[in-house]
């Protein structure tokens, strides 16, 4: 068998409705997430033993060892397939890294994919979904790609329809987030408040702008209830948010746990003017245009 190479996507999460703490330390969620065009590749290689390469501009702090997403869903698809882990794993990494799209769970994604078509396990697709739940709850969303509801941690999936396409530019910030840090710092700024959230709902307003493809509504329909948290972890990110408000954005949050921030854009073309303006106001390490939806992990 020769290598196998599958491209991945990012996601922003377009909805991220979060509820009370549960007792084993997650939150149940209204997760509304879209797979947009920032692609990871992980090429998976026959090999003697486990290894794992890393490519890419900003790699900083992407373990090359079995702490790696990648190689931690090798280890777990082969134990659950009965077969020796031996596999070379080369990741090369566009998805910004812990920058709140999911760029870890896409290459565990991805990996499940690669060393299942590898190691033989035939048209395994429907196999794969367990194992993405056990090793994050934002990797089953990226074999599945396009936009889809989640709910309980965010591994209960549900094709949500939408029309056309979506104009994105993403300003990548310096250094990442820490996900459970910022979900610790929405609960502590929640009883701070001594707000007590209730069970989370899907917004229909943002429901009805997808299915119509109406991006005016999208924007303004756009929630993130982790952006508190991200904001007071990382202030500077509410200069990024007004720099692309200023510039025309239908929509600017903070994606995810952050700290990339995402601004909705009425065209391509707009999206390219947009990125042009933020990444001359300073405000980010850089900014990148991409549309979504877009599908999830698939061999290339
Ligand atoms: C912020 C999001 O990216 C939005 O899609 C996800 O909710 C995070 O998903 P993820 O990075 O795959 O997270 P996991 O690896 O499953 O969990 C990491 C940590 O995030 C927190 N976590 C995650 C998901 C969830 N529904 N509630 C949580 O509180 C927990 O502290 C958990 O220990
Ligand atoms: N393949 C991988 N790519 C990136 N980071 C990885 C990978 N494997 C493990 N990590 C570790 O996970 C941490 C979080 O990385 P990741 O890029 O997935 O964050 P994120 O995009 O903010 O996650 P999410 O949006 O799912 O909460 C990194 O700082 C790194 O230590």
């Amino acid at each position: 068998m020769t290598s196998v190479t599958v491209r991945v996507p990012a996601k922003v999460n377009l909805q991220l409705a979060v509820g009370p703490l549960r007792d084993d330390g997650y939150h149940d969620l209204v997760n509304v997430f879209h797979a947009v065009s920032l692609f990871d590749e992980v090429t998976a290689a026959p090999a003697d033993a486990l290894s794992v390469t890393v490519e890419g501009g900003s790699i900083e702090g992407v373990p090359v060892n079995a702490d790696n997403l990648a190689a931690r869903a090798a280890l777990l698809l082969a134990e659950r397939l009965g077969v020796a882990p031996n596999v070379a794993l080369t990741i090369r990494k566009t998805i910004p890294v812990a920058g709140g799209m999911a760029g870890g769970s896409a290459d565990a994604a991805a990996a499940l994919v690669a060393c299942a078509r590898l190691w033989g396990a035939g048209d395994a697709d429907a196999d794969l979904w367990e194992p993405a739940a056990i090793l994050g709850s934002d990797v089953p969303f990226a074999l599945l790609g396009g936009t889809a509801l989640g709910t309980g941690r965010g591994e209960v999936l549900t094709p949500v329809q939408t029309a056309g396409r979506f104009h994105w530019v993403f300003a990548l910030a310096d250094g990442g987030l820490s996900t459970p840090a910022v979900y610790a710092e929405c609960d502590r700024l929640r009883e701070a408040e001594g707000w007590r959230p209730a069970p989370p709902q899907a917004s229909q307003d943002l429901m009805a702008a997808l299915a119509a493809g109406d991006a005016h509504a999208l924007g303004a329909a756009l929630g993130n209830d982790l952006q508190p948290a991200a904001l007071s972890l990382r202030p500077a990110l509410r200069d990024t948010l007004a720099a692309g408000r200023e510039h025309g954005a239908l929509g600017a949050l903070v994606s995810g746990s952050g700290p990339t921030c995402a601004f909705l854009a009425e065209s391509a073309d707009h999206a390219g003017e947009l990125t042009a303006a933020l990444s001359k106001a300073g405000v980010a390490r850089s900014a990148v245009q991409a549309y979504g939806p877009v599908p999830g992990a698939t061999i290339v």
